[in-house]
């Protein structure tokens, strides 16, 4: 099977990384997002307002587009964003991996993060058990894809202010240094979930058993737990959770401590470099830990994966992690 291949990811504002992806041959700048499961594009059929600065993509230009009659899809995200619009099928090719009939979703309205945000829609790759559409739920790209992939597995490389890829089909061990530690997937709620049962803060272990995680490529941060969250700044001189910012600070010329959080019964470490997310004032800075906002459910997103490659394996399903 050779639809094997690998796609750039560029950084976009230090919040995302996009992929260039065709739909019926018109390129749109997406984000990947292993954290839900509809592929959904900026169409022609938004206002205009909503299509500033944005490449959009237009049906009746493209021959192999199938409009599905009657189909609607409607997403909100935990972030309170949200889309929804009209479906159709047409082919997509991410990398040197093409699929025909791949359920595109048309926006007919987006939020106003959307519009302000670099991305021009978005690939899913969560499992297809919570894509959007209806009357008749639609497959993911991945999922539509893994016939014709040597291995039915994706992998995310998104180094830290860098270029990074996602290879499909194949493990790039150029992208990895050492083991790559596997965790067991249960995909009971959509997500590549698995156990997450403790922490490290520094030097100090912390449980959280019961816990789980998520990996979650579409989400900038890592956000975790209320008490993880306070273990964490606790020891971090001058941090505070601020209301005007919505989140914990800290004077810039603090040194982090590296947070480690188990992952399937192994831990990966993020060391505290990739902790200090950006600067706020040139004076305090806005830290890269930040909370889930309640539940047992941690996220895992790109502050992770600037320090792993990261493996999503259909069959078991399994995620993988090796340190960059
Ligand atoms: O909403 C997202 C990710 N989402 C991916 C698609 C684009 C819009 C952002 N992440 C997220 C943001 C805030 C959260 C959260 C998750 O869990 C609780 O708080």
């Amino acid at each position: 099977k050779r639809q094997d291949g690998s796609a750039s990811a560029a950084p976009a504002g230090g919040t995302e990384y996009l992929v260039s992806t065709s739909v019926g041959g018109e390129s749109l700048n997406l984000d990947f997002d292993t954290g839900s499961a509809d592929l959904w594009v900026f169409s022609s059929s938004l206002s205009s307002a909503s299509k500033k600065g944005h490449d959009i993509y237009t049906a009746s230009k493209s021959p192999t587009y199938q409009a599905l009659s009657g189909y609607t899809w409607s997403i909100t995200y935990a972030d309170g964003s949200g889309a929804s619009g009209k479906v159709g099928t047409d082919t997509v090719t991410i990398g040197g991996t093409s699929v025909t009939g791949q359920a595109v979703e048309l926006a007919t309205k987006v939020s106003s993060t959307f519009v302000s945000d670099a991305a021009d829609g978005l690939v899913g790759l969560a499992f297809s058990s919570i894509n959007t559409v209806q009357p008749v739920q639609q497959q993911t790209f991945f999922d539509n894809a893994q016939p014709s992939l040597n291995s039915p597995l994706f992998a995310a490389y998104l180094p830290y202010n860098a270029d990074g890829a996602y290879d499909f089909g194949f493990i790039d061990s150029s992208k990895y240094s050492g083991s790559i530690n596997y965790a067991t997937v249960n995909s009971g709620n959509g997500f590549w979930e698995f156990a997450s049962n403790s922490y490290q803060v520094g030097g100090s272990t912390f449980s959280q058993s019961g816990n789980t995680g998520i990996a979650d490529t579409g989400t900038t941060l890592v956000l975790m737990i209320d008490d993880a969250v306070s273990n964490y700044y606790a020891s971090v001189s001058g941090a505070s959770n601020s209301a005007t910012y919505g989140g914990y600070i800290f004077p810039c010329s603090t040194s982090l401590p590296s947070l480690s959080v188990d992952i399937g019964g192994n831990y990966a470490t993020i060391p505290g470099s990739l902790l200090n997310f950006q600067s706020i004032d040139g004076t305090n800075c806005f830290g890269g830990l930040q909370s889930v906002g309640g539940g047992t459910q941690n996220i895992y997103g790109d502050v992770f994966f600037n320090a792993y490659y990261g493996i999503f394996d259909a069959s078991v399903p399994q995620f993988g992690f090796a340190a960059l």
